[in-house]
């Protein structure tokens, strides 16, 4: 039976894919991870999806479990600031579109909305943001809204079969080195081999595929199933089977990031409990709050800016407190393996694929192809339709989160440097030309975003719409026609709700606290 996997790589990827696999098949499956002692992980990464909880749930491991251990915060929303104009910002928050008569409620706000914000008007969670709360209460319990109910009891399901019920309201930050370590003691304690060792070749058999790697002093491990987790390297599925690699830098042109951990006292700053993306003049800057730390890092284009010049803008941005932390400069690799399973190896991670973390969708990547790969599992025969399966579930994804991003820079208001210009002029993919100039007379629905599973619903793109500014939008002619009195009653409802809430809620960083007892 078909049950020796093979993990190279000791990354977020190798250690989520290892305790992914021990909690589903437990002893009936032998897992050796392998990552080498002197090629370090990526080690950012810290922003998620909300979906991430069904992983967490499917480990059996609750909040209390983990998040202390990691350092762990929770992000209701990504800020987008200064993409429109300098000061302007605006939330793409975890919460649910609201609908009032069939149409969604951005469109009545469209014709006649309350203020100028839609995501104040429109969702009660950028008020509970600003304002610096858990959507916890202190007794632990989700804030009560239509929109969450029943969402604690779903987190059993696969990401996929979530997909269009309840909206969770937030995902998590961590520091992803510390859950990389969490997952270590997890994997090794359910039956894990560790070995730490450089592995300096991969050999093929006689029809290509992989018979074992070669270690620098462990000497060959052997399994069925190798899993390459190397990272941007590729080791095994880039490589040793030499699968081509499909570059997007053509339409995301940022291809570095200069990233610092900042040591901060956050109960004197206080936690505003979503990830900020501040645009720059030659791409932006993430701000992750954690306890105990800020992460940051300025994500930018070679072709704009030097990394010199990258790292003294971010560190101007963050201020005396970033002096003696060291830089950590990487240079991304943009894009997807053509396949990211090819005979008996499957790469999971960046060397799969990778977009610039704009809306942190690296870790979302992994987890959607662990899941891929534990309902594809392949049997004794190797039966070529699963890995077709898997293949075109992951090129989906990708490619759909490559459509989405590329919205952010078309969409952008911002017009004033080099960089910014070129993002309006640039080749974009033609399918996403073709929606956006449905969106321009009517917001996008399940009908006209990307047609595949990609872990974005429709409202998602309404909101970078109507934050960036740059494309003009309608509200649906028929609304002039309609009587507007319930999505007036929707807009004071929401007012209320977030009046309540922001009296009620209790502070992140206090929540957090007392959660680390
Ligand atoms: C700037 C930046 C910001 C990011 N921000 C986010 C974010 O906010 N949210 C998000 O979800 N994702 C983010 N990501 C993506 C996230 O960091 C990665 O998806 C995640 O860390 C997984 O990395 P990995 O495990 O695939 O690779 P790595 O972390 O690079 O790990 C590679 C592993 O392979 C091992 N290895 C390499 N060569 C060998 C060898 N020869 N022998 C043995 N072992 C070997 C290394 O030792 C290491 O353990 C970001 C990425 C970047 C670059
Ligand atoms: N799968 C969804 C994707 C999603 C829904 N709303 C948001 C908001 C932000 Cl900032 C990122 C992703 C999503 C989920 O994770 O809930």
């Amino acid at each position: 039976m078909l049950n020796k996997i093979v993990i190279v790589g000791g990354g977020t990827a190798g250690w989520m894919t290892a305790s992914y696999f021990k909690a589903a098949f437990g002893d009936r499956i032998d897992i050796t991870l392998v990552e080498s002692g002197h090629v370090g992980a990526v080690g950012v990464g810290e922003a998620t999806f909300s979906d991430i909880r069904h992983f967490f749930e499917f480990l059996g491991l609750k909040e209390k479990d983990w998040m202390p251990a990691c350092n762990a915060t929770y992000k209701l929303a990504v800020k987008f600031e200064n993409w429109r104009e300098e000061g302007h910002y605006f939330y793409h928050p975890f919460e649910q579109m609201r609908s009032v008569n069939g149409f969604p409620l951005t469109d009545w706000w469209l014709r006649n909305g309350p203020t100028d914000r839609f995501d104040k008007d429109c969702f009660v969670m950028a008020s509970v943001i600003d304002a610096g709360l858990s959507p916890r209460k202190e007794d632990g319990t989700l804030i009560d809204s239509p929109f969450v109910e029943g969402a604690d009891e779903m987190a059993g399901l696969t990401m996929v079969e979530h997909q269009g019920k309840t909206q969770f309201p937030y995902a998590y930050q961590f520091e992803a080195s510390l859950l990389a370590k969490y997952l270590t003691t997890y994997s090794v304690e359910r039956g894990v081999k560790h070995v730490v060792d450089h592995v300096e070749q991969v050999t093929l058999d006689e029809r290509g595929w992989i018979s074992g790697v070669t270690t620098t002093d462990h000497g060959d491990i052997t399994g069925d199933l190798y899993i390459d987790c190397t990272g941007f390297r590729g080791l095994l599925l880039n490589k040793a089977l030499e699968t081509p690699f499909i570059s997007y830098k053509d339409t995301l042109p940022n291809d570095s990031a200069v990233a610092l951990q900042v040591p901060m006292d956050m109960e004197r700053r206080g936690i505003l409990p979503c990830t900020t993306a501040t645009a720059q003049d030659a791409g932006w800057i993430w701000t992750i709050p954690l306890m105990g730390r800020v992460g940051t890092g300025y994500v930018y284009a070679k072709d704009y800016l030097s990394p010199e010049e990258a790292e003294r803008t971010l560190r101007e941005f963050v201020g005396p407190a970033a002096a003696d932390v060291p830089a950590n400069h990487i240079t991304m690799r943009i894009g997807r393996s053509e396949n990211s399973w090819v005979k008996n190896c499957v790469a999971i991670g960046l060397s799969s694929g990778f977009v610039e973390p704009l809306e942190s969708t690296g870790i979302f990547f992994i987890h959607h192809a662990i899941e891929q790969l534990a309902k594809n599992f392949p049997g004794d025969d190797w039966n070529p339709v699963q890995r077709e399966l898997y293949n075109d579930s992951i090129a989906h994804v990708m490619d759909g989160v490559r459509e989405f991003l590329v919205l952010h820079y078309v969409a952008a208001k911002r017009n004033d440097t080099q960089y910014w210009r070129d993002a309006k002029t640039r080749a974009i993919p033609e399918s996403l030309a073709a929606r956006i100039e449905k969106w321009k007379t009517q917001l996008p629905d399940s009908e006209t975003v990307f047609p595949y599973y990609h872990g974005l619903p429709p409202y998602s793109y309404m909101c970078i719409l109507l934050g960036m500014g740059g494309i003009d939008l309608k509200p649906s002619p028929a609304l002039a026609l309609a009587d507007p009195t319930a999505a007036e009653r929707e807009f004071e409802a929401i007012r209320e709700k977030t009046r309540q809430l922001t009296e009620s809620l209790p502070k992140a960083y206090d929540y957090f606290a007392r959660m680390r007892g």
